[in-house]
């Protein structure tokens, strides 16, 4: 049921395990009928020390880490710039008896090439959302959202939808993985890699 164990002195091989694993999970989860398997949710912290979490779409998994995308100027924008430290969390409910896997690191933006790229790969409706969504800010009624979005819609109009400044993606690099399984009667098995001063290892833990 759990995934091999590296050797512990190995520190790049127990990373490179450890975002193998989650590359697997991420495909059996899609297989076992997952309706939404790269939702995760984000942790983040506010400068007043206030944390919130919401779901966001993981849009490519790299040896360097996690990418996901968003508004630079959301509220988890304007926390992750006070503080780079942040949590994801994945639970798929239809792989085996549960999984759950929880990822802590540090998170930077992505260059705008990098941007770019994946924006240009996103359904026009969406590119013309990102111009028209003031993310997180205040609106006064739907209306003024929708007004919004048709005036985004003529700008363009015939023309390719290029992306806002104020757009673009994130890369969170691990330091911490925690792998659950879930099992019967609550003996869940737990499997925790940790880069502490640049070596990785990896250890159990009571569920
Ligand atoms: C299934 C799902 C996927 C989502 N994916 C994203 C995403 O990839 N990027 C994003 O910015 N928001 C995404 N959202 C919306 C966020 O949960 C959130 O409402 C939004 O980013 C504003 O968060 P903030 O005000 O904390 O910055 C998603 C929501 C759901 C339910």
């Amino acid at each position: 049921m759990t995934d091999a164990a590296a050797p512990q002195s190995n520190s790049a091989a127990l990373y490179q395990q450890a975002i193998d694993t989650l590359r697997r999970l991420l495909d059996e989860a899609r297989a076992a009928g997952d309706p939404e398997p790269t939702a995760m949710s984000l942790a983040t912290v506010a400068a007043n020390g206030r944390v919130s979490s919401r779901i966001v779409l993981l849009k490519g998994l790299g040896e360097d880490g996690l990418r996901f995308f968003s508004n630079y100027e959301s509220a988890k924008a304007g926390q992750l710039a006070t503080h780079e430290q942040a949590a994801v969390g994945f639970h798929w409910k239809t792989l085996r008896d549960q999984v759950q896997v929880r990822i802590e690191g540090q998170v930077g933006k992505l260059g705008a090439s990098d941007s770019d790229a994946y924006f240009a790969t996103r359904p026009r409706m969406s590119q013309i959302g990102a111009w028209a969504s003031l993310q997180s800010q205040e609106l006064p009624n739907r209306e003024t959202f929708d007004a919004r979005v048709a005036e985004i819609e003529r700008r363009f109009e015939g023309i390719e939808v290029t992306r806002p400044p104020h757009w673009g993606g994130y890369l969170l690099r691990p330091d911490l993985f925690e792998f659950w399984y879930g099992a019967n009667f609550r003996l869940h098995d737990r499997q925790r890699y940790e880069c502490r001063i640049g070596v990785w290892s990896q250890r159990l833990l009571y569920p």
